[in-house]
């Protein structure tokens, strides 16, 4: 298991906002996330984690810095950890574009040169992410997940895929069919391949579509409808009707007047952190 190296601590809301970077045997770089521990996390006792998926051109700062989750995670107890969006470097692969490689990892395992050498995000956050996090700060084991747009599409994933790994899942304006989309084709076709059979592993629809009847994840999707990518890249009703049709326990709110933005986010977040206390706390 990787050394911890913390770049920066800040005290927020009577708990602390931290930094580290650590060599990560899955990408086969150096990583940053940050991890925000309530002040309940300073005594013996252990709080659970929330896992945050950001999306397009994110690091791990943006949600730290704009959602203002920290008061209400301090309230319930509930530790942040917010990885990064990608493997970076200058020996990483990298596009022109702003929706593929740094920045732009998906949450899928790439299978393609020059991609897979690093692109390994999902086992990055499914995997060596936690067992750093539960081994090195104060928490248990009991772990929700949650994104926006492209980290929305993160969150739902791993929680699909991995049954009874996460209490609950949500997403802000997740990119919920990316095999039918176009941000998600081009991801996938880059770090995938060719094989639209191998894409539909990561595709929130098909998973949902799919999922074994006993193995539910309480999951709660919030959605702008103002926002500028909704008709060609979110698509949420998609995944409102795979999950009714499959039975599958998703509610799916839907906000007038609202974009793609962290005002958004930030608007909402105070609901998903409670939604997610319900099963964690
Ligand atoms: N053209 C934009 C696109 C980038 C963008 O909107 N990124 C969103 C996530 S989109 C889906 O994954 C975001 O969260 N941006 C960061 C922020 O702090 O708002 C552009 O490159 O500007």
């Amino acid at each position: 298991m990787s050394t911890l190296e913390n770049i920066s601590c800040n005290r927020a809301f009577g708990g602390w906002h931290k930094r580290y970077r650590h060599t990560s045997s899955t990408t086969g770089t150096e990583m940053v996330f940050a991890i925000y521990l309530p002040p309940q996390a300073s005594g013996s006792r252990k709080v659970p984690v929330l896992y945050w998926l950001s999306g397009l051109t994110c690091t791990d700062e943006n949600f730290m810095q704009k959602a203002g989750a920290q008061r209400m995670a301090a309230e319930l107890g509930i530790a942040i950890v917010a990885p990064d969006t990608s493997p970076r470097g200058e020996e990483v692969a990298n596009d022109e574009g702003y929706d593929l490689g740094q920045g732009a990892g998906f949450y899928v395992n790439s299978t393609q040169a020059p991609w897979q050498s690093h692109y390994q995000m999902y086992d990055y956050i499914t995997k060596e992410l936690p067992e750093l996090v539960e081994a090195n700060f104060p928490v248990n084991d009991k772990r929700s997940i949650a994104g926006h747009s492209m980290g929305g599409h993160g969150a739902l994933i791993s929680a699909l895929k991995n049954p009874g790994r996460y209490l609950s899942a949500s997403a802000f304006s997740p990119i919920v069919n990316p095999t039918q989309v176009p941000w998600g084709q081009k991801a996938f076709a880059a770090y995938l391949g060719d094989d639209v059979e191998a894409w539909k592993a990561y595709d929130s629809c098909e998973l949902i579509a799919a999922a074994d009847a006993n193995d539910r994840t309480p999951m709660l999707v919030s959605q702008g409808l103002s926002d500028e990518f909704l008709a060609e890249q979110l698509t949420p009703q998609r995944l409102k009707q795979a999950a009714r049709d499959n039975g599958y326990p998703l509610v799916l709110e839907q906000h007038e007047g609202y974009d793609h933005s962290y005002y958004f986010i930030a608007s909402f977040i105070e609901q998903h952190l409670k939604f997610h206390a319900n099963f964690l706390v």
